[in-house]
Order: structure tokens, then C-alpha cells, then sequence
């Protein structure tokens, strides 16, 4: 319960019909997502739903229509730099790292005159690899060490939400773990939107989740009910739930929430 006495807490974020056009074609036509004020919300679906362009559109990176309230004010009309110094940190698929600067110069980055003093104890607790490898080329270091330092940057810009798009993708298992650890760590002192294909990562981290199914939200709502369904997770990600990662289209399969009776529609 929250102080109003309602079960439901307001959500951090809410984007309510999120529409984006690009090139005269609609990638996203009625997109509603709320990211609960803690933990891991994740934002599911199979390759070419539109999670990205949805993570784009809430950051303003791409032309878009709708609502989207951050802690209840209106930040659907602000452009990218405000809502960065509004708070939300974006560590992007491609991870955004400068590989010519060293580790320690990227995170330096991430440091805003005027805000709180950047948490580096926390970043180097999380990342203990961080910090021993401070001096070293960011373009020389793995995939997964390059992931660690844009989540770290995330975390130590003074920010009320962090996106992380696909954090684990292309990673080997060992570095996967490590770096869904690090995120439910991260979550414990920031709520997290993470856009996520690996399904173990999402059970393990996720309470509420969205599902879009071709530009639209098909689910919206705690993520365990779904992922306890293998019919949903199938019809909705392509995969039943017992497999690791959504977002590959089987054979024959085809997502459709019209046809999902048993799982929970998106409510508006
Ligand atoms: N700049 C663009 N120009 C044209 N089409 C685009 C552009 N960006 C995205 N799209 C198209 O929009 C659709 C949604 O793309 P998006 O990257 O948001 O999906 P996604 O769910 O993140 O997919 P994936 O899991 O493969 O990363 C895709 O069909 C993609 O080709």
C-alpha cells in the first residue's frame, strides 16, 4: 500500500499511447508502459516489436506522439538533453562507450557539476573489474566488461531511472550472470528499465513487465504470471517460458495478443 492507501504505487515512468513514425512508416502505434518506482520493469518482445524504438522514444532520440509523465509531470514535449538532466541515464544496446578513452575517462563522463557527488564506491563495489583496469583503453576490453561500463556510467550520473537496453545480449553465460548480479544490485538504489531477450534474466530480476507485439503493448502487468505461462510466452515472445531467450520466431509461430485469452490484455 502506498500513502493514498492503493495496492498499485504510481509508476516512476508512464507512456501512454507512444506513437513513432519513421519514414512514413509506423513502428509504434499505441505503446502504453509504466516502470514501477523500484526494482527491474522489463520491456519484452520478439526482434522487431519495437522495444528500442520505444526505449528511443521515451528519451526523445526519435520523433514521437503520446503522453509520458515522469514521477507525474509531463516530459512528453522535452528534448533529450533535458530529460538526461531530468535524471534518466541510458546505457544504449550498442553501449555507447568511447573506446579511445580509458575505462576511468568514460565513467568521468558520467560526472554532472551541481549534482550529487558521482558514487564511485558503489560503481567500483558493483564492478570491482572497474577499477583495476581504470587505465585501460575502453575499446580494448570485452564485450561484457564494456557493458559493465555503461551501466556503471548509469549509476553514477545522480539519476532517477535507468534504460538498459539489451544488457546481456551477445554475452558469454558466466559474464550474463554477472552482469544481471551487478543490475539487480544497481536496482536496489535505482528503479531499472531494462529491455531484455533472455528470459532467465527477466525471471530473475524483473517484478512488472510490457510485452509489444508489433508496435503495440500486448501485456502490461507482473511479469512472474507470465512467465509461469508457456502458451503466453510463446504466442507473445516466441518461446515458452521454459527456455532462455525470447525474441527468436520459431517456426509457425506468431504472436498475437487477440489471440491470448488466458493472458492478461494491457490495460490503458
Ligand atoms: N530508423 C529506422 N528507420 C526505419 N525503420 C526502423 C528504424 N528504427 C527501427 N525501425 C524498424 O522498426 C521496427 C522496430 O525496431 P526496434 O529496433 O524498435 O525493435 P526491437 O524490438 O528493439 O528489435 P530487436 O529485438 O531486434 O532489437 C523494426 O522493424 C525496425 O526495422
Amino acid at each position: 500500500m502506498n500513502a493514498a492507501g492503493n495496492a498499485h504505487p504510481r509508476p516512476l515512468l508512464a507512456a501512454r499511447d507512444l506513437r513513432v513514425r519513421i519514414g512514413g512508416r509506423h513502428i509504434l502505434h499505441d505503446v502504453h508502459l509504466d516502470v514501477a518506482p523500484h526494482g527491474v520493469t522489463a520491456l519484452l518482445g520478439r526482434n522487431g516489436a519495437g522495444k528500442t524504438t520505444t526505449v528511443r522514444a521515451i528519451l526523445g532520440l526519435v520523433p514521437r506522439t503520446g503522453s509520458i509523465l515522469l514521477d507525474g509531470q509531463d516530459v512528453s514535449g522535452l528534448r533529450t538533453h533535458v530529460l538526461v538532466r531530468r535524471g534518466i541515464g541510458y546505457a544504449p544496446e550498442d553501449r555507447g562507450v568511447f573506446t579511445a578513452l580509458t575505462v576511468a575517462e568514460n565513467l568521468r563522463l558520467a560526472e554532472r557539476p551541481g549534482s550529487r557527488p558521482p558514487d564511485y564506491a558503489l560503481v567500483h563495489d558493483l564492478f570491482p573489474e572497474l577499477r583495476q583496469r581504470a587505465g585501460q583503453p575502453a575499446g580494448t576490453l570485452s564485450g561484457g566488461q564494456q557493458q559493465m561500463v555503461a551501466i556503471a556510467r548509469t549509476l553514477l550520473a545522480d539519476n532517477r531511472l535507468v534504460i538498459v537496453d539489451e544488457p546481456t545480449k551477445g554475452l558469454a553465460p558466466k559474464i550474463v550472470t554477472e552482469v544481471a548480479e551487478a543490475l539487480e544490485r544497481a536496482a536496489r538504489a535505482v528503479p531499472v528499465l531494462m529491455v531484455e531477450q533472455n528470459l532467465a534474466v527477466v525471471r530473475r530480476l524483473a517484478t512488472t513487465c510490457a510485452v509489444l507485439v508489433d508496435g503495440r503493448t500486448a501485456y502490461a502487468g507482473e511479469a512472474a504470471p507470465l512467465l509461469a505461462d508457456p502458451r503466453a510466452t510463446r504466442r507473445l515472445l516466441g518461446v515458452a517460458s521454459g527456455s532462455t531467450r525470447g525474441g527468436q520466431d520459431p517456426p509457425g509461430a506468431r504472436a498475437s495478443a487477440a489471440e491470448s485469452p488466458d493472458t492478461r490484455e494491457a490495460q490503458s
